[in-house]
């Protein structure tokens, strides 16, 4: 099996370094293009890809193609991509918003598989979901998800809309998690602590309440009541968070996201 990672960013390059350490590829079963000439010199120092600036001597070969340009990129893309493809290869989007039926008219392809990953990626902790289209075998599929779970784990959503709803949640999701960290950062800087021990206070505390959270079966809101004490400091700052909306606020970003992502798919 030849893959041909499209775009060597933040999404394609964890993609890359995900599947090129996993036993499913050697390093010439795994291609990468991209456009960038800074980017094309700097991976070909890297021993693990075969790096191409040119789709013709990378793109017939390849049996499954990833899509991880931005969407606006796209209608150029796949100009250029059409009179080079054939109906045996699958092609897997990582783009956000972009409908299975923009991918199989721009490229007039059948097999495409949409998937919505996270940046936790990088670090082997990704979560991604995926749909895919009717002309995608059952083992095409299994051997899809296979190479997204050399990046973490993955869940398999019968719709697109749950592509879109996923970019709400666990796309776009760790920006808000970072938002939140760095607002608590933020905070212990101005109460005093150094860059350092604002870390240390602020990072062991999100590892040590994700630990819980997965050891257990327990709900968030439970172990809410078992950090709060009647009367005490932590109701104060769930109280200070009721008073000022944030869950609400919360959900309502995120459903901003997923509604994002349904209207980047209308965009052309
Ligand atoms: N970043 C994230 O956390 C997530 C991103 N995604 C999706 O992943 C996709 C990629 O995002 P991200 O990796 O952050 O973006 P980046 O901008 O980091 O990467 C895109 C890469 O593609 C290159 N490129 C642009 N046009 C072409 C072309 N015609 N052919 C080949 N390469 C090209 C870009 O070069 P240049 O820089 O010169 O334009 C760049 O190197 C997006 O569609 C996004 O929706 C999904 C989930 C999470
Ligand atoms: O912000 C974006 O559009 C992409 C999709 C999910 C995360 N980054």
């Amino acid at each position: 099996m030849k893959v041909l990672v499209i775009g060597a960013g933040n999404m394609g390059l964890t993609y890359s370094e995900g599947m090129a350490k996993s036993p499913l590829l050697g390093k010439q079963n795994l291609k990468i293009y991209d456009t960038d000439p800074k980017k094309i010199t700097k991976l070909n120092k890297e021993p693990h890809f075969d790096v191409y600036d040119n789709l013709e001597d990378c793109l017939p070969k390849a049996d499954i193609v990833f899509l991880a340009v931005k969407p606006f990129h796209i209608a150029e893309l796949f100009k250029t991509m059409a009179p080079q493809i054939n109906q045996q290869q699958l092609f897997v989007s990582l783009m956000a918003g972009v409908t299975i039926d923009t991918i199989k008219d721009g490229l007039g392809a059948t097999k495409v598989v949409r998937a919505m990953p996270n940046l936790p990626a990088k670090v082997g902790k990704g979560v991604t979901s995926y749909t895919e289209s009717e002309a995608v075998s059952k083992v095409e599929l299994i051997m899809v998800r296979n190479l997204l779970d050399t990046t973490g784990t993955s869940i398999h959503v019968e719709t697109e809309k749950f592509i879109d709803a996923s970019t709400g949640i666990s796309g776009s999701g760790p920006a808000y998690v970072f938002y939140f960290m760095q607002s608590m950062l933020d905070a212990a800087l101005k109460m005093g602590f150094s860059a350092y021990d604002s870390k240390v206070l602020v990072s062991n505390t999100f590892e040590g309440a994700i630990e819980l959270f997965n050891q257990s079966d327990i709900s968030p809101e439970t172990w809410i009541n078992r950090v709060a004490s009647k009367g005490g400091t932590t109701q104060a700052a769930i109280d200070s968070m009721d008073d000022n909306n944030v869950k609400q606020l919360i959900e309502d970003a995120a459903y901003a996201a997923f509604d994002r992502a349904i209207e980047l798919g209308k965009e052309k």
